[in-house]
């Protein structure tokens, strides 16, 4: 099948009402997609299964579904030729504005009286677009967001979801661990060499520091490397790369998911107080918005060593479990009736309202560059 054929087979998968997954990891070219035949809901709480994960924020809401991978297709998008979608624009709404405001003002006045270091804070906007098929608008996301994590998820009893994420919850490859701390948000400007305040260097060192915390009981020889400025699309962030050996033997995936998962790029500081307060105060449900999403538990199949002497292993390789998980940001719902595109950002003592709000709409203009 060429990328057309699959293309045209998702679409049928999705007319069909069967539950799907299509994506497109940073910087690669092939597609990936994982059709399930039936409606069944699976779901994961060990994650010790084989496919494609969908968390929630807050696992007390819903279970963590998974896609197994029985049917799974890869194919390159590099012949793909692209439409350009028209840059859709939308006013915001001052009763959004208002309400986004007053909570972020709320959550100020708590982490001053608390104690409590950062709170995310966020919303959903509805965009009322023209009903175009996902799979248009998902071409267009690819096209957009080559460097980000592209998907397009679907379950009939779920819903439909589509994003292009810049954050890795974790990564488990060849032995190696993997994450980031990605915090602190500048729209860009045809520059990378730019200067950050103090607001966004000490929020995102808080990132740093509680990851390298919460993985240090459970992994060894944790490396991180200079906060370094990070394009995502139309935005700019900090991003610190923290990585370490990874022994399946020593450490399963779950006590690393629950050690990592929600961050506090994505919920605060202290995890438990800040998520209290998102939970109490925030006006809706995020649902799979500041999830988790991606390959779990997939096999490949590595060359053991191309060292002269190890030669005749070369024939047998190694079998081993990979797991790519990405924090599902930057990221719409889609029903017949519109979009639902979520957003939001760290809120610390140093933060000023209004900036904030403002954030939170620069990062709407991720999606709503590809809605039709
Ligand atoms: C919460 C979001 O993004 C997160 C919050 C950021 C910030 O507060 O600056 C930056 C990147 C993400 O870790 C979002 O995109 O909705």
């Amino acid at each position: 099948m060429d990328a057309p054929e699959v293309f045209e087979h998702i679409a049928t998968h999705f007319d069909e009402a069967l539950p799907f997954v299509a994506y497109r990891k940073p910087n690669e070219k092939d597609l990936k997609v994982f059709l399930q035949e039936d409606d069944t809901l699976n779901t994961t709480t060990d994650y010790d299964e084989s496919g494609f994960v969908f968390a929630p924020f807050d696992t007390a809401f819903a279970e963590a579904i998974l896609i197994p991978d029985t049917t799974a297709i890869t194919v390159s998008l590099s012949e793909l030729s692209f439409e350009n979608g028209e840059p859709h624009h939308t006013h915001s709404n001052p009763a959004d504005q208002q309400r986004h405001i007053a909570l972020v003002k709320n959550g100020i006045s708590y982490i001053k009286k608390s104690g409590v270091k950062k709170i995310v804070l966020s919303r959903k906007q509805t965009i009322n677009h023209a009903y175009e098929h996902p799979i248009a608008i998902f071409k267009r996301l690819l096209h957009a967001y080559p460097t980000a994590f592209a998907y397009c998820w679907y379950h009939p009893k779920v819903g439909l979801w589509l994003g292009a994420t810049p954050e890795t919850l974790l990564s488990i490859s060849n032995r190696k661990f993997h994450t980031m701390a990605l915090a602190g948000t500048q729209p860009y400007k045809d520059t990378l060499s730019v200067s950050w305040g103090t607001k966004e260097i000490q929020e995102q060192q808080f990132v740093t520091d509680a990851i390298v915390q919460n993985l240090k009981p459970i992994l060894s020889d944790i490396k991180v490397t200079p906060a370094q400025t990070h394009r995502a699309g139309s935005l700019l962030h900090l991003k610190t790369d923290i990585s370490a050996p990874f022994k399946s033997t020593e450490t399963s995936l779950k006590t690393i998911i629950e050690a990592l998962h929600p961050t506090p790029a994505v919920c605060g500081l202290p995890r438990s107080e800040a998520k209290d307060f998102i939970l109490k105060n925030e006006v809706y449900e995020r649902n799979y918005y500041t999830g988790f999403l991606g390959e779990l538990n997939l096999q490949v199949t590595r060359k053991r060593s191309t060292h002269r002497r190890n030669m005749e292993n070369l024939a047998y390789g190694s079998i081993q479990k990979e797991s790519h998980l990405f924090v599902n940001l930057r990221c719409m719902e889609i029903d017949a009736k519109g979009a639902q595109i979520y957003v939001g950002g760290g809120i610390t003592e140093q933060s000023n309202p209004e900036a904030e709000w403002q954030e939170t709409v620069d990062k709407l203009s991720t999606m709503l560059r590809v809605l039709g």
